[in-house]
């Protein structure tokens, strides 16, 4: 969660009547949201709800059957490049490079961005995920908890404006997903805006200032994680994510 007060925040991301279909199956039905400049913004929604879809038109990956995207002022269709030079992705799968080293796969990174120092910008991101002592052992040795914070790490080593993460800490135990917790939470208080899925509800309640709740496709609600409750009578967010979903 950001410290930046929410009245006085710049848009971002702005994501204006979007649909996406795969052959008949409907999969965004005109989704609008609007999200600020240093926001953590949770998507929340049962499985095939549309969020991995979304992260999809966000990172350029995807084009929309119809409506507008934003970041940072530019078209993702328009100015895809612009676009992809201000984010930072992490996919649900596992794409490391296995058989290269924790530090090569950095410096692919580093070099990619054209960093201009790239051993001491990955030097740097290696020892604030705590990689150093594995820095030259392959990817493929390495624990999924390790994958998965070095995956982020590429993803920031960049510094975008903008960090997009599908389902960051899915499989991992308690204490490795409080780890992640804490490198996407330094991400947001370094200013970054950062999207992310999630079946976690407590995850998003930590982590985000606004929550989309998703089903089928569309926003169902949307607000700070309090403020959801309250709209819906409901102790725990957890309670409004099965409310919704149970259609009550
Ligand atoms: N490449 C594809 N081809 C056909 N249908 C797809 C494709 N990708 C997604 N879909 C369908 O679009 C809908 C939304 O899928 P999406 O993966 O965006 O949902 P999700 O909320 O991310 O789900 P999960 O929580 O399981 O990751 C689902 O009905 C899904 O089956």
């Amino acid at each position: 969660m950001s410290t930046i007060d929410p009245h006085t925040r710049e848009t971002m991301i702005r994501i204006e009547r979007i649909c996406k279909r795969y052959g008949t199956q409907l999969a965004l039905d005109n989704v609008d949201l609007t999200i600020g400049a240093g926001e953590t913004f949770g998507l929340l929604g049962p499985n095939g709800a549309g969020k991995s879809t979304l992260i999809g038109l966000l990172a350029t990956l995807k084009r929309p059957d119809s409506g507008r995207i934003s970041i940072g002022g530019h078209d993702v269709l328009r100015d895809r490049d612009r676009v992809r030079q201000q984010i930072g992705l992490v996919f649900q799968e596992n794409n490391l490079d296995r058989e290269l080293t924790a530090r090569q796969n950095l410096d692919f990174q580093a070099r990619l961005h054209r960093l201009d120092n790239p051993s001491a910008a990955v030097a740097a991101m290696l020892r604030r995920l705590e990689l150093e002592a594995h820095a030259d052992r392959p990817a493929e040795e390495f624990s999924g908890g390790m994958r998965r914070r070095l995956i982020i790490g590429r993803a920031l080593l960049s510094a975008p404006r903008v960090l997009l993460l599908d389902e960051p800490t899915t499989g991992l135990d308690p204490a490795i997903r409080h780890a992640l917790w804490s490198l996407i939470h330094e991400a947001s208080e370094g200013g970054c805006t950062i999207i992310l899925t999630t079946h976690y509800v407590e995850e998003a309640e930590t982590l985000c200032d606004r929550v989309a709740l998703m089903q089928r496709g569309r926003i169902v609600d949307c607000g700070a994680p309090a403020a959801l409750c309250e709209r819906h009578a409901k102790h725990k967010l957890e309670d409004v994510v099965l409310a919704l979903n149970a259609g009550g």
